[in-house]
């Protein structure tokens, strides 16, 4: 007989006794947490909202493969309404006609057109041409650098040029300002206003924070196992011998560059919970019944350190993808950092570019050092609160220039 899965209350002592609550402390650890002892989908009521946490392969593949029309809608929000003018994007847009209108032009338009690639390409040279320099400057001095801060500057810089055809300049939260960009844009905006489709959440939102973040996480990484580091430095400097910047194309021989960015993905995923969806109809999961409107979280964090999945999970382990065939694009439920299904990020190659290329250059061209005085077992792994997964204290490094 199916019936509904268990209602949980938080208590204060529940969080408190979560097993990652002293390195981690955000929902998604609390979730996570609670996952392990309750099973991979729970039932809560966070105020009056009834929403289902899914924290296991097994539950997200039934959900964003048997299930996936019944677990594709996104729930109506405030905030998100204003900010994309009645839901005139896609990311947050309602499942029905229009999102599925705009995911169609986009994928031809944007994320699969060859003019979009070369356009994206131009774009990313000049501003890692930027963030190159000025970690070049930086090593001059001996100085160290706000890695995040630079890696923002970069993401922010390529997807503003791709998306308004021109390099940013002034304040995001001038209003008047940004209006007269968006009406007078040349770069994908203009092509895109004559479909009545708002793009900016989607370029900017989802494309710049989660590459940033990602490349941030990776040097973390990198700098916490200094094997790991050494065997990316020597992949890159042994095959890219001669050259000084690295191109999108010598990208694909880096095998264990690849490893590094699974790895990085499967720990921290920059979006934890992933953007919340509600259920277009009733429906069931795991056994249990499921009413229509009923938010979904899927604890993609809680997925990749599943210790039923992953040995040794919480290690950072490249080399654990060698001989498996578990890659990030959406067939394998263990590794979902973009999702999977109809509502899938459409901007995934986008973004591994991005954050590919700014990696391999940045383990080429510099080495890289921690300030006096600091030792990797002082890197902090403390994420933040928030929709996304940052770091909560900043990894400042000084870059010495190799070639
Ligand atoms: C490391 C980089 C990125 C990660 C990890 C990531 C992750 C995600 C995730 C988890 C979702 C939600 C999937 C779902 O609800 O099932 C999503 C949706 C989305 N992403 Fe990404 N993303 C990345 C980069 C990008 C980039 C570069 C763009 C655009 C240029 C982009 C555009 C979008 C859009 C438009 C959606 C909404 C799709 C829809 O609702 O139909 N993302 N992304």
């Amino acid at each position: 007989m199916s019936h509904e899965p268990e209602i949980r209350f938080l208590s204060d002592s529940t969080i408190l006794d979560c097993e990652w609550s002293k390195k981690y402390f955000t929902l998604t650890t609390i979730l996570a947490s609670l996952a392990k002892k309750h099973g991979p989908v729970m039932l809560l009521h966070i105020g009056h909202v009834p929403t289902i946490v899914i924290s296991s392969a097994k539950a997200a593949k039934e959900a964003l493969k048997t299930r996936d029309p019944d677990f594709c809608g996104r729930p109506p929000k405030f905030c998100a309404a204003r900010l994309t003018y009645g839901y005139s994007d896609m990311g947050f847009a309602p499942y029905g006609e229009y999102w599925r209108q705009m995911r169609k032009i986009t994928s031809l338009e944007l994320y699969g057109s060859r003019r979009m690639q070369s356009f994206l390409a131009a774009s990313r040279i000049d501003e890692l041409d930027t963030l190159l320099k000025s970690f070049a400057s930086s090593a001059a001095k001996g100085e160290a650098v706000d890695l995040g801060e630079k890696l923002f500057a970069f993401s922010s810089g390529t997807m503003f040029k791709i998306t308004y055809g021109t390099s940013f300049k002034g304040s995001m939260t001038d209003d008047k300002g940004f209006e007269k960009l968006i009406n007078e844009a040349e770069g994908l905006l203009g092509a895109f206003a004559s479909a009545d489709y708002f793009g900016y959440p989607d370029l900017i939102l989802a494309g710049v924070d989660t590459s940033a973040l990602t490349t941030n996480w990776a040097m973390t990484e990198l700098m916490s196992n200094p094997s790991a580091m050494k065997k990316a430095q020597d992949e890159i400097r042994h095959s890219m011998a001669g050259k000084t910047q690295i191109s999108k194309q010598d990208i694909e021989s880096l095998k264990y560059l690849k490893m590094v960015l699974k790895e990085t993905l499967r720990l921290h995923p920059p979006a934890p919970l992933m953007p919340p969806k509600v259920t277009t109809a009733d429906t069931q999961i795991f056994g249990y019944d499921i009413k229509a409107g009923t938010r979904v979280y899927m604890n993609v964090w809680a997925i990749g350190r599943d210790p039923e999945t992953w040995e040794d999970p919480e290690k950072f382990f490249p080399e654990r993808f060698e001989e498996s065939p578990i890659d990030y694009r959406g067939q394998h439920f263990e590794l979902i950092p973009f999702g999977s299904g109809r509502r899938m990020c459409p901007g995934y190659t986008m973004g591994l570019a991005t954050i590919e290329l700014a990696l391999a250059n940045m383990l080429h061209r510099f080495d890289w050092k921690l300030p006096e005085g600091m030792r990797k077992e002082d890197i902090s792994v403390e994420e933040g609160a928030g929709l996304t997964t940052y770091k909560k204290l900043p990894l400042r490094l000084v870059p010495v220039v190799k070639c």
